[in-house]
């Protein structure tokens, strides 16, 4: 039986092009995002990736690439579940500023611990720990007992939400998980051994 889980970052959004931090806002993709969304379907597409059911977060970017996805691989209209729990990472007070100008004014390491460490919230935010808290048992409840049951899983989400799942799925730990970066529109595959741990992961990048 195949396991199959992919799991795909939104395209690019008009704040990422912006430099801004994003975080629960909801600016939409641009025409760069949605063509990384349709070549993030085509790519699977040529892999032969057909879904039984998708799941995407409460915010539009993430929809909009999730349809994308859907419809490059002629499965417009599958069976898509919305939930907050899949939600970006809730950047805060820092939400709608320039990451350059944060950087100016905090420093370097400071955003850098903001964005990318395990236990550190930005102020008023949630620290990738907070953002595993509802990724994680939203994800064991709704997703994963899909994929272990041999249905084809697309979850179409954000950079942080992603993070922490696939800190699980990688093995990594808080002070390697700074580190990873998942980068928009592409598509990481998983294939799961019958206990749930990885089996294989391609990560389909762009060419
Ligand atoms: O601003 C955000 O919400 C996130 C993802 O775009 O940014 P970062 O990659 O800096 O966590």
């Amino acid at each position: 039986m195949e396991r199959l889980l992919v799991l795909a970052r939104h395209g690019q959004s008009e704040w990422n092009l912006k430099n801004l931090f994003t975080g629960w806002k909801d600016p939409g993709l641009t025409e760069l995002g949605v063509e990384e969304a349709r070549a993030a379907g085509r790519r699977l597409k040529a892999k032969g990736v057909q879904f039984d059911v998708a799941f995407t977060s409460d915010l539009g970017r993430a929809q909009r690439t999730c349809a994308l996805i859907l419809e490059e691989l002629g499965q417009s209209g599958l069976t898509t579940h919305s939930d907050a729990a899949l939600n970006e990472r809730d950047y805060g007070d820092l939400s709608g500023l320039n990451k350059d100008d944060a950087r100016a004014k905090w420093g370097e390491e400071q955003v850098h611990v903001w964005r990318r460490s395990y236990d550190v919230p930005p102020p008023g935010g949630e620290s990738l720990k907070d953002t595993v808290a509802r990724v994680l048992p939203y994800t064991m409840r709704e997703i994963l007992p899909r994929v272990m049951r041999g249905e084809r899983v697309l979850v179409a989400a954000h950079g942080n939400s992603l993070r922490a799942l696939v800190m699980v799925l990688d093995g990594l730990t808080t002070e390697t998980i700074p580190g990873l970066e998942l980068h928009t529109g592409v598509p990481l595959v998983y294939r799961l051994k019958d206990d749930t741990t990885v089996e294989t992961k391609d990560v389909l990048d762009r060419d």
